[in-house]
């Protein structure tokens, strides 16, 4: 029989949309949706599982699952065993510390004997022992956001990213405790031919990301800008150069980051550069 990778995705929430589309853009099929709770690939040999966010390091501790995608944030809080193998970037997030807007702030110290309310209660546990505040952390499982209005606590420590959910519940952000963003979290002992279709993923994976991280550029240019133009944007072995039908012209193409993009163009405007097309890459292998 053929082995199958078993791979813990979040069924419905903030990473699955951007989990499933990461598959999508890897070229793996897999049926979803619809209260399915298991798929098999047609076409890459994986099976997916369809579970809530927190179950997700568990169950590739366990090695029910071989690999997952979870929010780093749900991976320390769980303090699970199992390796992360791949930051993804996306739902990039913090878990921060806020009071109500009302209240005024000087120093974390500022907590010492308040009751924060939140569901990370091992993060946030450790940050204030860190920082030495003794305060009374009170769990709960969701709407953190609400425990001051009712009287649970002066502090909650939850998700950020906006700000919107803070600023509507009247809080402000204080202190950022922990940045989060997708990973691939792996369980400790894949077998070799697990370890095989791993490899095979994350090479996939890294020439999508790298594929979003870059763009293809050509432009037109005097001969004798050429040399500066190149420099650059050296590409990535070297730029394809060629003599344009208007003599003394030629046409560079390469590619960019995405990163360095706008301070590039400038520069390679000034060199001399004229009629500069950005394209994107669907697949960037190195
Ligand atoms: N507003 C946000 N923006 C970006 N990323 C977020 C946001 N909120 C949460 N995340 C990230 O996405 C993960 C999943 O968040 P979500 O709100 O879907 O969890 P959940 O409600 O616990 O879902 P589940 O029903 O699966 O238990 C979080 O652990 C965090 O890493
Ligand atoms: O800073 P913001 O952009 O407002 O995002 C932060 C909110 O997003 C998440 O909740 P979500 O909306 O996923 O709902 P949930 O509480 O049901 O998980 C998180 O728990 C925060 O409440
Ligand atoms: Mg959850």
């Amino acid at each position: 029989m053929t082995t199958l990778i078993r791979i813990a995705l979040q069924k419905s929430g903030r990473l699955s949309e951007d989990s499933y589309q990461l598959f999508k853009e890897c070229g793996i099929r897999f049926d979803y949706g619809t209260g399915k709770l298991k798929s098999v690939s047609s076409n890459f040999p994986a099976e997916f599982l369809f579970l809530r966010d927190d179950d997700i390091p568990g169950y590739v501790e366990d090695g029910v699952a071989d690999l997952g995608i979870v929010g780093e944030n749900v991976a320390v809080e769980s303090a699970r065993s199992v390796q992360t193998v791949h930051r993804l970037g996306f739902s990039k997030c913090r878990l921060s510390i806020a009071i109500p807007r009302s209240e005024s702030w000087s120093s974390i110290s500022d907590l010492h004997g308040k009751n924060i309310a939140t569901s990370y209660p091992r993060l946030l546990g450790n940050y204030l022992a860190e920082q030495g505040v003794q305060a009374n952390i009170h769990e709960i499982s969701g709407s953190v956001e609400i425990a001051p209005s009712i009287g649970l606590a002066e502090a909650v420590c939850d998700i950020v990213s906006s700000g919107s959910t803070l600023l509507s519940n009247g809080l402000k952000e204080v202190e950022t405790i922990f940045r989060s963003e997708a990973i691939l979290v792996a369980n400790n002992t894949l077998n070799d031919e697990q370890q095989v279709i791993l490899e095979k993923l994350l090479f996939r994976i890294k020439a999508v990301q790298a594929a979003k991280n870059n763009k293809y550029i050509l432009l037109n240019a005097p001969n004798n800008a050429i040399p500066d133009i190149i420099s650059l944007i050296p590409g990535m072995k070297s730029p394809t150069v060629v003599p344009l039908a208007m003599e003394g012209w030629s046409s560079v193409h390469s590619v960019i980051n995405e990163n360095d993009f706008w301070e590039n163009i400038e520069a390679i405007r000034a060199a001399g550069a004229q009629g500069i097309l950005v394209i994107p890459i669907e697949k960037m292998i190195n």
